[in-house]
Order: structure tokens, then sequence, then C-alpha cells
């Protein structure tokens, strides 16, 4: 269970603030001696505020003649011969972001003939408002935080004068990188002639939708398999209206036309962290953020500031899909689905050839995570069983440094040790030693190892430090292959590189048994 606990912080810009609420089930310190959430979507009771008016409908016009032609197109193409059993598609699916983008293509792989649904712009969240252009904004604060960084640059025999930016610059790089991939995202999926219909899509019954702007012009498809990646929207607690300007969520973050000097950020999750490193300059009108005991609710303190970002969670999107048509009610707002990503309806029954993936089912609220999803579901739908074992996914928060981690945390290793009967044991390194680290100037950070020392499988990794998104992969591939620590610790790593952090933490692990293979590939979870 997370402690609700409320507090101040300072960053490390003389002039910026944040107000953070962070757990205390942790799994990494930081070097503010703050203890990092074991970043999982949080139970929340506050009802999800979803905005229609987020999804906005493209025209149109001309879109059924460029449906048909799409449909040559694609027969040319390959995708897919047409579909069988006299349906118009093999698979439809509602939503092209990420997730929906990962299973077309991989649909068109497997050789079924493909339609994306999407109401606003392909791309989705990620894309368009989420890790795209989110990391670019972090890639040039990073910068600015080295370079603003004396002492840091006296270390490396570096004089630098003032630095400075250009707000406009940084806010093109943002929407350059985000307009670019997203060009990139929709030509991926014209060119293997995946049939990309424009519109609101619903679900009307078994196998059957229709797509359009909700009047008498929508179009009725029918397809074998449907999958739901709807995604999801900013959730707001109750109470607090957002105005766009100075009350903010993720959405007007990054798109914002100026830069408040002092911000309060509600929520220190994901995107909490992550936003709290951009150094802000001037401007605005206070805000008051009352600050209350989670628990109790009493009123504890009160900041004002120049603009809040609410970064309270997210909700999922599934207004206007159809779900009562199907006798499909969502839990907290999320789609009910099985280990398969097969909906569930309100009588506990599988929906026949109707999956949902990504942010809309809940599991596991990540980009990459909605894509294994789709990959997994186009799996089963054409004859392979698949379970994705959502232990061996990756999650990594990009602030400075970088914190990641995959597998279970200490207590839930704990947890499912007590239940199962197994011996936990922990292995950690520093990146003090590494030369590369070293080199950078960047020896701060750590890595955690959780695992069982009678078959050495390796139950959880905990990185924190120079790179870590990038260095979790070697431990996330050796859970998702079931390889064992006796086998990964013979792996050879190059000299100088920040991997030997990860050779270095295997090499240290006590595994009583030094046969390989002896770990059992991984139930997913
Ligand atoms: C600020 C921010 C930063 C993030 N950074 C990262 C990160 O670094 N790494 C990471 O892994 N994740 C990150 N995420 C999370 C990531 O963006 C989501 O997990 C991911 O986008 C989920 O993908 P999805 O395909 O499920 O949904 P979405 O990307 O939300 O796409 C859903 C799509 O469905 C469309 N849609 C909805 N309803 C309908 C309908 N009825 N008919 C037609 N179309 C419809 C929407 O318009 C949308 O395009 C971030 C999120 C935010 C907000
Ligand atoms: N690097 C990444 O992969 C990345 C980056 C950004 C977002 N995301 C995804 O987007 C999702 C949304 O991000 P997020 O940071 O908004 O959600 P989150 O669930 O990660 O964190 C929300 C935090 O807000 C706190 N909170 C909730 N209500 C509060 C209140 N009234 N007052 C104070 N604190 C409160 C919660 O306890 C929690 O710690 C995440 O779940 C994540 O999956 C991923």
């Amino acid at each position: 269970m997370q402690s609700a606990i409320s507090l101040s912080l300072h960053s490390p810009s003389p002039v910026a603030r944040s107000a953070i609420r962070y757990s205390s089930d942790a799994c990494l310190p930081t070097p503010r001696s703050l203890r990092f959430c074991g970043l999982r979507r949080e139970a929340f009771d506050l009802k999800a505020s979803v905005d229609a008016s987020s999804l906005r409908i493209a025209r149109l016009n001309l879109h059924s003649k460029r449906s048909n032609l799409s449909k040559v197109f694609a027969a040319l193409k390959g995708n897919g011969a047409p579909s069988s059993g006299g349906f118009d598609y093999d698979l439809v699916i509602i939503g092209a972001g990420v997730g929906g983008h990962g299973a077309a293509l991989h649909a068109v792989e497997k050789g079924l003939k493909t339609a994306i649904i999407e109401g606003d712009v392909v791309g989705g969240t990620c894309v368009n408002r989420g890790c795209v252009p989110s990391k670019a904004l972090l890639a040039v604060s990073g910068r600015m935080r080295e370079l603003q960084n004396e002492h840091h640059m006296k270390s490396f025999g570096l004089q630098v004068a003032a630095a400075g930016y250009d707000r406009q610059g940084v806010a093109d790089h943002a929407n350059n990188l985000a307009s670019k991939i997203r060009n990139n995202l929709t030509n991926s999926l014209k060119a293997l002639g995946v049939d990309i219909l424009t519109g609101v899509g619903t679900i009307l019954g078994p196998q059957k939708l229709k797509y359009g702007k909700g009047d008498s012009g929508d179009q009725v498809i029918t397809a074998k398999d449907i999958i739901i990646a709807t995604g999801s929207v900013p959730l707001v607690p109750k109470g607090i209206e957002v105005d766009g300007k100075s009350v903010i969520t993720s959405d007007h973050a990054l798109k914002l036309e100026f830069v408040p000097e002092w911000i309060a950020i509600v929520g220190s999750g994901y995107i909490g962290l992550e936003f709290s490193d951009i150094t802000p300059a001037k401007d605005g009108k206070p805000v008051q953020i009352e600050l209350i005991d989670a628990k109790t609710k009493e009123p504890k303190d009160t900041l004002e500031v120049d603009a809040a970002l609410i970064a309270t969670g997210r909700a999922p999107f599934t207004q206007g899909l159809g779900l009562e048509n199907i006798n499909v009610q969502t839990q907290r707002g999320f789609v009910p689905v099985d280990e398969r990503m097969r909906v569930i309806d309100a009588n506990g029954k599988l929906v026949p050839h109707l999956y949902c993936i990504g942010d809309a089912n809940g599991k596991m609220m990540l980009a990459h995570a909605a894509s294994a999803q789709g990959i997994s579901v186009v799996e089963q739908v054409s004859g392979n069983d698949h379970v994705l074992n959502h232990l061996s996914i990756p999650a990594a928060c990009f602030t400075h440094p970088e914190i990641s981690m995959v597998g279970l945390t200490e207590p839930q290793a704990r947890e499912k040790a007590e239940k199962e009967g197994f011996e936990v044991s922990i292995a950690k390194t520093s990146f003090k030693a590494n030369t590369k680290a070293l080199a950078e100037n960047e020896g701060e950070g750590l890595a955690k190892l959780i695992y069982r020392p009678d078959n050495g499988e390796i139950l959880g990794v905990h990185i924190f430090g120079l790179h870590a998104a990038d260095l979790i992969h070697e431990a996330s591939n050796a859970i998702a292959m079931g390889t064992s620590i006796q086998d990964i610790k013979f792996a050879v790593h190059a000299h100088p590189t920040l991997s030997e952090v990860l050779d270095e933490l295997f090499k240290s692990a006590k595994v009583k048994v030094s046969t390989s293979n002896t770990v059992a590939k991984p139930v997913p979870a």
C-alpha cells in the first residue's frame, strides 16, 4: 500500500519549486534522499474526467472514395487477400495510437486484411501529447541543466558563458519531432496498405462497427476480429478546475505559450517527475494550492504559485465506443480483459472476437506495453496462442539521471516468496566504480537485483543512474527469455561501457547452483 504524504520539494533551479506528493513503497533512493515509488497504476477512487472534445473529429469529405481506393491499393500491396468469412476486414483496430499502430503492422505481416479507425490524429497520446514531445523537451532541459551547472562544467575543465534558451525554439523542437514521428507512423500504415478510416469508431454488436462523425453519414463495417485501442486522457481529481493556462495537465504543458516562474506539480508519478525537470522563467498570476493530508483530509499548508500542473494519473478513454451494445461494463473506466486481452462482459463471459489493448485496459499504461499487447493479440487471432509476460516489460522514467525497472519490486518479491515458499536475495552495485560513468562525471547511481538464490531466477532489476533507461533491457530480455543469473554472468560486456554496471551486478549475485538452464520460463502475469 502506498502511504500518502504531501510535501514541497525545492528543485535545483534557484527559481523553480515543485509541490510533489510521493509514495513510500519505494524501490530506489534519489540523490535528495526521497524514496521513489513503484510507479504503478494507482487505485484511485476518483471519477474520470473525460473530455469528449479531446477527440477532434477529422473531416470526412471524400472519405468513402479514399477508402475504396485504399482497398484497391491494399489488395495490390498485400494488406491481406479479401477477408475470409464474408467480413469487410479480418481485423479492425479502433484507435491509431502506438498500440493500434503496432497491432496493425503485425497484422499485415500475418496477412490479415486490416483497417484502423482514428477519431483524431494518428499517433495518439504518445506521439502527439506524450512520450515524443516530452522527451524532446527533456533533451533540452538536460542540456540546460548541464550547462548551468558550473561545478559540473569545471570538473571537465570547461568554462561556459551564461546559458540561455529561446522558448519558441524549444517548442519548435518538440513540435517538429512529434510531427515527424506522426508522419512516419502514418506513412508506415499507408505503405503496408492498412486502411486508415477517419472518425469515431463505435461497436454496434458482435463483429460489427461503424465509424464517422456520429451522423447519418457513418459507415458500417464488419470484421472477424476487433481490437479496442482507444487509450487514455488526463485524470483530474474532483474539485480541480483546469483552465489550460494556469491550471494545466500534461496536454497543455507540452504546448504552453509561456514558462511560469513558480509551478506546483501535483502528483509525483511519471509525469510529475519528468516535468519537474523543466527550468522555469517568469510570468503568470498566483494559483493557490491547498495541501491536505491524503488520509485525514485535514488542511496542512497552502502554496501560492504561478501555475499548477495536475499530474495525478490518466483515465481510460471509452466514450462513444458503444460498449453498452455488447454488454460490457468498464471497471473504474477500464475495459475488463483477461491475460490474452480478450474483453470480458458484464456477466464475466468472454466477448468473442473482441480484444482491448493499451491504456484503455489499464494493465500497464506504457507505449511499448500497448504495442506488445497488440502484437500478442494479432498472434492469437492468427492462430498462435500467445500470452504476454508483463513482468518482462521494462519501464523507465526519464528524469536526470534516469530511473528504470523491470519485474518485481523487493516487497512484491518477498510477498510472492512467502506465498510460494522460496528465498529472495538482493545484490546491489553502484555507478561509482564504473569507468565510463566516472569519465562522464556521473558516478552517482545504483543498480539493484532481486533474485532467487536457489535457481538463479531474476525477479526484478531497478536502476538509477546515467542511461538507466537503455541499460534495463539486458535484464528485461533475460527475464523474457528465462535466462538465469548463472548463465548471464558469463556474457561479456565491452569496456569501458555503462553496461558493465549490470555485468558487475549479475556477477555479485550468490546463486547456490552453477548449472545453467535451471530457470523455468516465467509464468506470464
Ligand atoms: C506526458 C506523457 C508522457 C509519456 N511518456 C511516455 C514514455 O516516455 N514512455 C512510455 O512508454 N509511455 C509514455 N506515456 C504513456 C503513453 O503515451 C501511453 O501509454 C500510450 O500512448 C498508450 O497507447 P494507446 O495506443 O493505448 O493509446 P493512445 O496513444 O492514447 O491512442 C489512442 C487513440 O485512439 C483514438 N480514439 C479514442 N477513441 C476512439 C474512437 N472511439 N474511435 C476512433 N479513435 C479513437 C485517440 O484519438 C487516440 O489517437 C506518456 C504519456 C504522457 C501523457
Ligand atoms: N516515462 C514514461 O514511461 C511515462 C512518462 C509519462 C507518463 N507515463 C504514463 O502516463 C501515466 C500517467 O502519468 P501520471 O504521472 O499522471 O500518473 P501516475 O499514476 O504515474 O502518478 C500519479 C501520482 O499522482 C498522485 N496523486 C493522485 N491524486 C493526487 C492528489 N489529489 N494530490 C496529490 N497527488 C495525487 C498519485 O499518488 C501518484 O503518485 C502513467 O501511469 C504512466 O504509465 C509514462
